[in-house]
């Protein structure tokens, strides 16, 4: 049976990707932040009890570490985020830090402990930012107009950084919102 850790199982996406990987028999480990055990998304999609929940702080990367080490993934899905655009106005420095420290500590982790660990990033239409010719596609400029926008362009180019110079599985998905 595969296992998969994912990062934000508490969110819309979240839920659904653990639903998806669910029915594909992977035994899915919800990192939270919180002691709750219970989660609405996730009672909506009546997965709660089905959920191996594990408290992380991606910011510590003693915990990344530790975390990746005990359950030896071999998926992480990272849709943790402080996702809120008009949130990063409010806090730009702790929206940066966590959306950017919080995807280091992630791929440092999982070169140290297996290189061979999948990682996927959820990236953001809201990189894209000022567009001046549609339709967007991965070739179009990035122009990111706000914090939360900024963070999600560094930590795609990390991805991409990391990609390119270690032998690493690491993918973006750049989500939209329709
Ligand atoms: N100046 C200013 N602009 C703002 C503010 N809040 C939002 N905006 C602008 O309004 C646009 C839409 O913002 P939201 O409505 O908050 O973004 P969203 O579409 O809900 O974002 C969701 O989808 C994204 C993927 O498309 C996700 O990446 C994001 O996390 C979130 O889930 C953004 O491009 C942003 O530049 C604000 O306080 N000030």
């Amino acid at each position: 049976m595969k296992k998969a850790i994912v990062t934000g199982i508490s969110g819309q996406d979240g839920a659904y990707l653990a639903k998806l990987l669910l029915s594909n028999n992977y035994k899915v480990f919800g990192i939270v932040r919180t002691n709750l055990k219970s989660f609405s998304n996730l009672e909506y999609l009546k997965i709660n009890n089905e959920i191996e929940f594990v408290y992380c702080d991606l910011l510590n990367i003693s915990e990344v570490e530790k975390t990746i080490n005990d359950i030896n993934p071999d998926e992480i899905y990272n849709l943790a985020a402080q996702s809120s655009v008009f949130q990063s106005y409010l806090q730009p420095i702790t929206t940066f830090e966590f959306n950017t420290i919080s995807v280091f500590n992630l791929i440092e982790s999982i070169k140290k402990i297996n290189p061979k660990i999948k990682l996927y990033q959820a990236s953001s239409s809201e990189m894209f930012g000022r567009v001046k010719n549609l339709p967007i596609n991965e070739e179009s400029v990035i122009h990111p107009v706000s914090p939360y926008a900024i963070s999600k362009v560094a930590a795609h180019y990390t991805c991409v950084n990391y990609r390119e110079s270690y032998d690493m599985f690491i993918s973006c998905g750049i989500l939209f919102k329709k």
